[in-house]
């Protein structure tokens, strides 16, 4: 993903299409629609088609991660989603309602964002930024309440992060700042959260503790989740859906779709991936275990 046109998690809402006007918008799931769909959606930079003429429907409630070779689209699509790229076909609907008639509070309200490389700012504290996850839910009407210092302080503390909490957010480790950053998402409290690559910069055991916020936020307060991750028996382990974004002669679209078993097959490693691996199951999840065929 090029980093230029990545902005820090919004606290303002998503930003590529300006709001428009001030049509209600649902800020909870409603059963049976969709969290997020995408109606014949291609997407594109400068006259370049990266992902052409999708439909999908992430169901509200679900964890899904998408996958895919370097290059093949996943912060594209994910950035179509987050309305920080318009299509240049299609739509993207947000709880059944297309997002770009919704001004950016009401997106921001039911939507939270990690992009792949957050702009970090000067001089704020970690408190502060992940204060910035309760802009969403203030107005002139509504200033800074108890409620709000209460997410601020569950999200430091589902993170580990109440010992840095009064540390300069630009003096952290890589691992610190992303978990710092998610903090952010789960402050802002919103039933869907878009996460790219989440688990940058993490060790294993952070990585670990990252996913499993992922999953208690979604099997406590039923968030929808469409991550990226790049290792795949994680992604096995921690979703309920895959996504495969093809790359070379597949380029552009989805090659596979479905519960980690259906999606993660020799077959669709080779052609996604260009990889020769066996899948076998984890002995300690049951889930699917990839095991690339390299000579030692
Ligand atoms: N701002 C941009 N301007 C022009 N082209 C871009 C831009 N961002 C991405 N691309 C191109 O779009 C294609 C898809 O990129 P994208 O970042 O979505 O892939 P990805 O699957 O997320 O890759 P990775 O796994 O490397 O993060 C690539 O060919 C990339 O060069």
């Amino acid at each position: 993903m090029m980093p230029t046109s990545t902005p820090a998690p919004s606290s303002s809402g998503p930003a590529a299409d300006a709001p428009q006007d001030g049509a209600r918008a649902p800020e909870a799931q409603e059963p049976g629609v969709p969290a997020l769909e995408a109606r014949s959606l291609s997407i594109g930079y400068d006259g370049h088609e990266v992902l052409r003429d999708l439909d999908l429907k992430v169901e509200a409630g679900t964890v899904t991660t998408m996958i895919g070779a370097n290059g093949s689209g996943k912060s594209t699509l994910l950035k179509a989603f987050a309305r920080l790229l318009s299509p240049t076909a299609g739509q993207v609907l947000l709880h059944g309602s297309p997002i770009r008639g919704q001004s950016g509070r009401q997106v921001a309200r039911q939507l939270a964002v990690l992009p792949q490389k957050p702009l970090t700012p000067q001089a704020t504290r970690v408190r502060d930024l992940v204060a910035r996850g309760r802009h969403p839910h203030q107005s002139m009407l509504r200033p800074w309440t108890s409620a709000d210092a209460a997410a601020v302080d569950d999200a430091l503390a589902a993170t580990g992060m109440g010992d840095l909490a009064d540390r300069d957010a630009a003096e952290l480790s890589g691992g610190q700042l992303q978990r710092a950053w998610i903090a952010l998402v789960l402050a802002q409290q919103a039933p869907t959260v878009l996460l790219d690559e989440p688990t940058t910069f993490l060790d294993l055991t952070h990585q670990l503790e990252v996913l499993r916020i992922v999953r208690r936020i979604n099997r406590e307060r039923g968030t929808t989740v469409v991550m990226v991750l790049h290792d795949l028996t994680l992604a096995a382990r921690f979703s309920d859906r895959l996504l495969v974004l093809g790359s070379g002669e597949h380029r552009g679209g989805i090659v596979a779709d479905g519960a980690p078993w259906e999606v993660l097959t020799p077959d669709v490693l080779q052609t996604a991936f260009d990889l020769d691996a066996s899948v076998i199951p984890d002995p300690h999840t049951g889930r699917p275990l990839v095991v690339p065929h390299e000579p030692v």
